[in-house]
């Protein structure tokens, strides 16, 4: 290995369907192979992705993980980097929205016969001036919680029927207070609301149709009433993945505000809880280089 190897990936070994070190030293031999030079570097807890993807420098930084891992290393990747992924998550959803393959055979030859291309991040800002960016979408209310009850140990077992189950026991045992959404000088009232700056939510469900996560705008969608989800048409409209912006109020933006007046309404930021409200929200057009 040459002393400073072209590709790092940085995995996190206890995500979905990663192994142990020898796990992405396998997958970095078939890199090497075509003549890449590879580090494999192992998260050794929460955040370190983000440490060893900015320490990464210019190069291609390949994220093996689910969107968690590929949230922390967008998070600290240079504005000259490359992101490649090797999606080893439940539920992949950057991965889905680059129309990449979900087999890690498959994504490592995209790594090397792929083009690259730029695509949108969103950023988020708390109450602090912290901000955090994400690449699949910031959930406000419902899902946040949702994401607060699924343990990794559950992902693990059940994969995307923890969040299911977790979904109907947090729908019937909590109560959501209203959240006020602005963007420019409208403003709307919501007790769930979906930020999205791609279209694909928690797999393959649907927010919105393609083409968002090159647009330069995010997606908001407002659910008025949490009950509202297990509506007929909505609830079977989720299950055959058609975008839930077709039954529920919706507009894009490049800007959004959210507060709540008294409540302690949490935040989750692709799939993983960050902090409570109020927060506000922006896009960053084109501020991510990644293969596809
Ligand atoms: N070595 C580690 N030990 C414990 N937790 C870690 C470690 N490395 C990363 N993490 C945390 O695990 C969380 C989940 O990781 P990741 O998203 O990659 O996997 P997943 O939860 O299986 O997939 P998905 O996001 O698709 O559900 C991340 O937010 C990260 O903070």
């Amino acid at each position: 290995m040459k002393s400073n190897p072209d590709t790092v990936i940085i995995g996190n070994p206890n995500s979905g369907r990663a192994g142990d070190q020898d796990f992405l030293e396998r997958h970095a031999d078939v890199l090497r192979a075509e003549g890449l030079t590879v580090e494999v570097l192992n998260t050794e807890r929460p955040d370190h992705a983000t440490e060893l993807a900015a320490a990464a420098g210019d190069r291609l930084v390949v994220a093996a993980g689910g969107d968690g891992t590929v949230n922390e290393v967008v998070n600290g990747l240079s504005p000259q980097a490359t992101l490649g992924i090797l999606p080893l998550g439940t539920a992949n959803v950057l991965a889905r929205e680059l129309g990449l393959p979900l087999d890690v055979e498959g994504a490592c030859r995209r790594i090397l016969d792929g083009g690259e291309t730029r695509v949108d991040l969103g950023v988020a800002t708390d109450a602090d001036g912290a901000e955090r960016r994400f690449a699949c979408m910031a959930g406000i209310g419902f899902d946040a919680k949702v994401v607060g009850e699924v343990s990794p140990r559950q992902k693990r077992y059940l994969r995307g029927l923890a969040f299911q189950v977790a979904a109907f026991r947090v729908l019937f045992m909590n109560r959501f207070p209203p959240v006020e959404i602005t963007a420019g000088d409208r403003s709307h009232v919501a007790r769930f609301a979906i930020i999205a700056n791609g279209h694909y939510y928690g797999g393959d469900y649907k927010v919105t149709g393609p083409g968002l996560l090159t647009s330069g705008r995010l997606e908001t969608v407002l659910v008025e009433r949490v009950g509202s989800l297990l509506r007929p048409d909505v609830f079977w409209g989720i299950i055959f993945r058609r975008p839930l912006n077709n039954k529920m109020e919706s507009f894009t933006a490049g800007e959004v505000s959210a507060r709540s007046a008294g409540a302690h309404v949490p935040v989750q930021i692709d799939g993983e809880l960050w902090g409570e409200l109020p927060m506000s929200f922006r896009v960053d057009p084109a501020a991510l280089r990644v293969v596809c």
